[in-house]
């Protein structure tokens, strides 16, 4: 799975990889020394939002220069997160709105002593960059500290700190915040505390996305969730191999035991099969060699074999639900139209739930440019 993308309203929140980039820079600048100056290595570290009342959540943010700005710069910001009443965990309902804990850089430049090999000088950086999160750490509330350090930590034997450990652990990526930076050490680490519980399935049963004006991430339900059935959410790209998402998980010290990694040939192929269809509305409706229905029940075949393998959070599923309520368009055939806008409504985390609402509400299409594509032309 790609990493989350700030610039967009719904980036898709994922583990950032448990090994991703940690100790691998080969930062050089500052000298180390035991009480760092946070100041001295570029960083800053703020907490947002800037007035929150006592009984109000804030994140931590240990940043480079220029993403606090590009934050406070955001339309909408600081936006409330959104209260959540009773999950009932049905598909497409919101079952928590989170401010993370920590947003935190990926390292801090540290001068290697010259005589060290490579893994000598990956634990001497984790080593000074622990100094450093400890500093970050005494400016979260007690109780985001107390939270923070009961989560899990998977990383007890490879150098890093108990505060690495546990970001590395349970951080999600984010993008798009250090523009004057690129590569892995423009990305942060985001620790959310309820998200972090969630364990992996490469079938998972919600799906996130964080939202840069309430520096948040919503956790929706991809499918009904049976009371007391695991919340689960990917740390891989689902859409990678069995193989190596297994590898994936090496870091975080478990085996994936999920349907799709117990099943991994066929599910594979599967996952192949679904990624070889694009579904085209334009294509179809102009093509007369294939018939009225060809699109529709492509789309219906890619729904299937999603929901065979679980996989209704990902964006092909809502896809090709779309393209039915496009095709339905084309065919001038309105009732179906709202029907398949309203099944499109239930994947909020990728619908522009506005214009579904207006297709739900219409009671004929004929102001769509799609109307009756298929029928007249
Ligand atoms: C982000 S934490 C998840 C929450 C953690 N299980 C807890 O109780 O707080 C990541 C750790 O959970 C465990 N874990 C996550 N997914 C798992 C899975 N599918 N099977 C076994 N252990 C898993 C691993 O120990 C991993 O290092």
């Amino acid at each position: 799975m790609k990493r989350g993308f700030l610039n967009s309203a719904k980036s898709k929140a994922i583990r950032l990889g448990s090994d991703a980039g940690y100790g691998s820079s080969s930062t050089i600048g500052a000298p180390s020394m035991p009480t760092p100056d946070l100041s001295s290595s570029g960083t800053d570290t703020v907490i947002l939002p800037a007035n929150a009342a006592p009984d109000e959540p804030v994140t931590v943010c240990f940043f480079w220069p220029g993403s606090k700005e590009v934050l406070m710069k955001m339309p909408g910001y600081p936006k409330p997160l959104r209260k959540v009443s009773e999950p009932t965990f049905r598909v497409g309902e919101l079952i928590i709105d989170e401010q993370p804990l920590l947003i935190s850089v990926r390292g801090v430049p540290v001068a290697v002593p010259a005589m060290l090999n490579q893994e000598q000088t990956t634990k001497y950086q984790l080593r000074e960059f622990e100094k450093y999160l400890e500093v970050v750490l005494k400016k979260m509330r007690p109780a985001d500290r107390e939270a923070f350090m009961s989560l899990a930590n998977s990383h007890l034997t490879d150098g890093s700190g108990p505060i690495a450990g546990r970001i590395r652990t349970n951080s999600l990526g984010l993008d798009g915040l250090c523009p004057a930076m690129t590569g892995p050490m423009a990305q942060y680490s985001s620790v959310p505390h309820y998200i972090s519980r969630m364990n992996n399935s490469c079938s998972p049963n919600t799906t996130s996305n964080f939202h840069d004006t309430s520096i948040s991430y919503t956790v929706y339900a991809a499918r009904d969730i049976a009371e007391g059935e695991e919340l689960t959410l990917s740390y891989s790209d689902v859409w990678d191999t069995a193989a190596n998402r297994q590898q994936t998980f090496k870091p975080y010290g478990f085996v994936c035991a999920c349907d799709a990694c117990r099943d991994p040939i066929s599910s594979d192929r599967r996952h192949a099969k679904i990624r070889a269809f694009v579904p085209s509305v334009r294509m179809w409706a102009v093509n007369r060699s294939l018939p009225d229905d060809w699109l529709i029940n492509k789309c219906l075949e890619q729904i299937a074999l999603l929901e065979q393998e679980k996989l209704e959070g990902e964006s092909h599923y809502h896809a090709a639900i779309n393209a039915i309520m496009e095709a339905y368009i084309c065919l001038g055939d309105s009732p179906k139209v709202r029907k398949w806008a309203a099944r499109a409504r239930k994947c909020p985390w990728a619908a522009t739930l506005e214009s579904l609402d207006v297709m739900i509400a219409l009671k004929s299409h004929d102001g769509h440019p799609l109307w009756r594509m298929r029928v007249e032309k």
